[in-house]
């Protein structure tokens, strides 16, 4: 669903320059200097497949946010192929990247930037709204989508009432109220308090399979990412180190940075027994 092909996206004076020497088969680190050069993702391939649940995780700076916003082309690649659903999403115009972005994929950010004038029910109805669904109909969505969430009955109210975690759950309503095939979701539950987090990351996890979402998920927690994904791509400075299934992480890091990365990670099967017993009793 999504393919990622040698993609690179360097920032600083020289595009082309940068890409051309940090490209080289031995970078010039002097000559990368001089130009002022960030390497954002550096050649990074990726497949994820149709209902894949995949975390990109790393440490700060390591290049996840960047990934994950070529996936729709919020930030222009380098170089590299990007392809969604087979078609390259570089050779499409203004308007087919619009309907692209406003129909098949949707995104969650840690900052839900939801409107606080707006009721909850007209939030989540505004991707429909824009695409000039009628107003009945809108609302329904929107309406269902908040059941989904956990948001029941709570349409009528201004986002500003809400807590974090609620309206965290408003903008993943939003993104789903679209109906997109794919989800990107930048740490979006970050900025929550972790037994919120516990319940909205077993509740995602279910709700993403149930309706057979492609989700590209950011996460800089390990044990949020061994919780909630089918395979983990581990970035380093641009670049992915390893991709595959938090158990292959565990019993077969491929370096070091890997291995720290994970050895702090709690057992799997507690954590996840764990997260449902909390949202058993929550
Ligand atoms: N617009 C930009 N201009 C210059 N450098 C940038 C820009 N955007 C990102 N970078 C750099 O690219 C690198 C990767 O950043 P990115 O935000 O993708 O990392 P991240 O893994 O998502 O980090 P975090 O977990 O802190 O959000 C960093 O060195 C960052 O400073």
């Amino acid at each position: 669903m999504i393919e990622l092909e040698d993609v690179w996206k360097v920032f600083g004076k020289d595009e082309n320059a940068i890409l051309a020497q940090a490209r080289s088969a031995e970078p010039d680190p002097a000559a990368l200097e001089r130009l002022g050069a960030v390497i954002g993702v550096g050649g990074a391939s990726l497949t994820v497949k149709r209902g894949e649940l995949v975390c990109l995780m790393g440490l700060s700076g390591s290049g996840k946010s960047t990934l994950v916003r070529l996936v729709n082309r919020l930030l222009e690649p380098s170089a590299g192929r990007v392809r969604i659903g087979g078609k390259d999403i570089l050779a499409l115009g203004r308007k087919a990247l619009r309907d692209l972005r406003s129909h098949r994929i949707g995104m969650v950010f840690q900052s839900h930037a939801l409107l606080s004038h707006l009721s909850v029910r007209d939030n989540v109805a505004l991707p429909l709204e824009i695409r000039g669904v009628a107003r009945t109909t809108r609302e329904d969505t929107a309406d269902e989508m908040l059941v989904r969430v956990g948001l029941d009955g709570l349409g009528d109210r201004r986002v500003s009432a809400l807590s974090g975690g609620m309206q965290q759950r408003v903008g993943l309503a939003r993104a789903l109220a679209a109906n997109p095939d794919i989800l990107l979701m930048d740490e979006p539950f970050s900025a929550l308090d972790p037994l919120i987090r516990y319940d909205l990351q077993t509740q995602f996890r279910a709700l993403s399979r149930e309706l057979g979402k492609t989700t590209l998920f950011v996460t800089h927690d390990v044990d949020e990412a061994f919780r909630i994904a089918d395979r983990v791509v581990l970035m380093r400075a641009g670049r992915i180190v390893q991709t595959g299934t938090p158990a292959t992480l565990l019993a077969a890091p491929a370096d070091d940075y890997v291995r720290r990365f994970v050895e702090h990670a709690r057992p799997l099967a507690a954590s996840r027994h764990e997260a449902t017993t909390i949202r058993a009793i929550a």
